[in-house]
């Protein structure tokens, strides 16, 4: 029987990233470089961000997860993903894949096609990219907005936590995919890994906007309330749901 992911999971998968410091290489995209590496940061992972194709397959090998995000993709980028994913592939090291915009561009879709065929651990989107993906089971596949789903070959879950104000600020999609990363190093169970993380940015988003007066303070305190986010506040408000029916 496959174990369906818990609050009190979620909260021993945190404490656990915090005590382990995961190391995080992110392929992201220039718009939200800084607020992603400070959302791994301040969860307790340590992010590292370079795009170098000198320097790709070492901090590859450094990193115990990777996140490959098509944002303000180039083709000297679409060289050092490949290089890098087949230094995770190699490895063993998991990845995610955030195909950031890829019903925007037929070239793009053509490359994340190429890339969901190399094996990510997780491919996560928003409902019109998600939208362009086959159905398959594997790798597990999330469509975030105001619900979260969550999917695997046997296990069906909806994340129901989170904010409005998420929507507003650039980047919390792809600051969730580098937590999911951070989750996905201590956890080898990636649904439950990816359901416990989405849990920790969503109570994260309730807990903020309590503080917060727009968007803008929403962002910093944010990224606050991630670093102080614990136990009990997942226990209290952590919203999982069994989508299997
Ligand atoms: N209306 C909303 N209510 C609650 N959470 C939301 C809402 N919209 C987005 N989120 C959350 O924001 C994060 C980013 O999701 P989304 O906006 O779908 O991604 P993207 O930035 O890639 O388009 C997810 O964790 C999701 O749960
Ligand atoms: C993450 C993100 N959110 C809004 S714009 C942006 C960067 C996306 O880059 P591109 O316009 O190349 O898809
Ligand atoms: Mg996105």
């Amino acid at each position: 029987m496959l174990e369906l992911p818990s609050s009190s999971r979620a909260a021993t998968l945190l404490a656990q990233v915090r005590e382990r410091r995961p190391r995080v290489h992110c392929l992201m995209n220039t718009v939200v470089q800084k607020f992603t590496a400070d959302g791994i940061t301040v969860v307790g992972g340590i992010p590292s961000m370079t795009s170098s194709i000198e320097e790709i397959e070492s901090f590859v090998a450094k990193a115990d997860a990777l996140v490959v995000n098509l944002g303000t993709l180039d083709r000297a980028r679409r060289e050092v993903i490949r290089l890098a994913v087949d230094v995770a592939n190699a490895a063993g090291k998991p990845w995610v894949l955030d195909p950031v915009h890829c019903d925007y561009s037929p070239s793009r879709l053509a490359f994340a096609n190429e890339l969901v065929a190399l094996g990510p651990a997780i491919v996560r989107g928003n409902t019109a990219e998600m939208s362009l993906f086959e159905e398959t089971g594997s790798p597990v596949r999330i469509c975030t907005g105001p619900v979260d789903r969550l999917a695997d070959d046997g296990r069906s879950v909806r994340i129901a936590n989170g904010h409005r104000w998420m929507a507003a600020v650039t980047g919390t999609g792809c600051l969730t995919g580098g937590v999911i990363a951070a989750f996905m190093a201590v956890e080898p169970d990636t649904l439950v890994a990816a359901a416990s993380a989405l849990v920790v940015t969503g109570v994260s988003a309730e807990l903020a906007a309590r503080e917060a007066k727009g968007p803008g303070s929403f962002g910093v305190a944010f990224l606050d309330a991630l670093s102080e986010v614990g136990a009990g506040d997942l226990l209290q408000h952590a919203r999982i749901e069994d989508d299997q029916n």
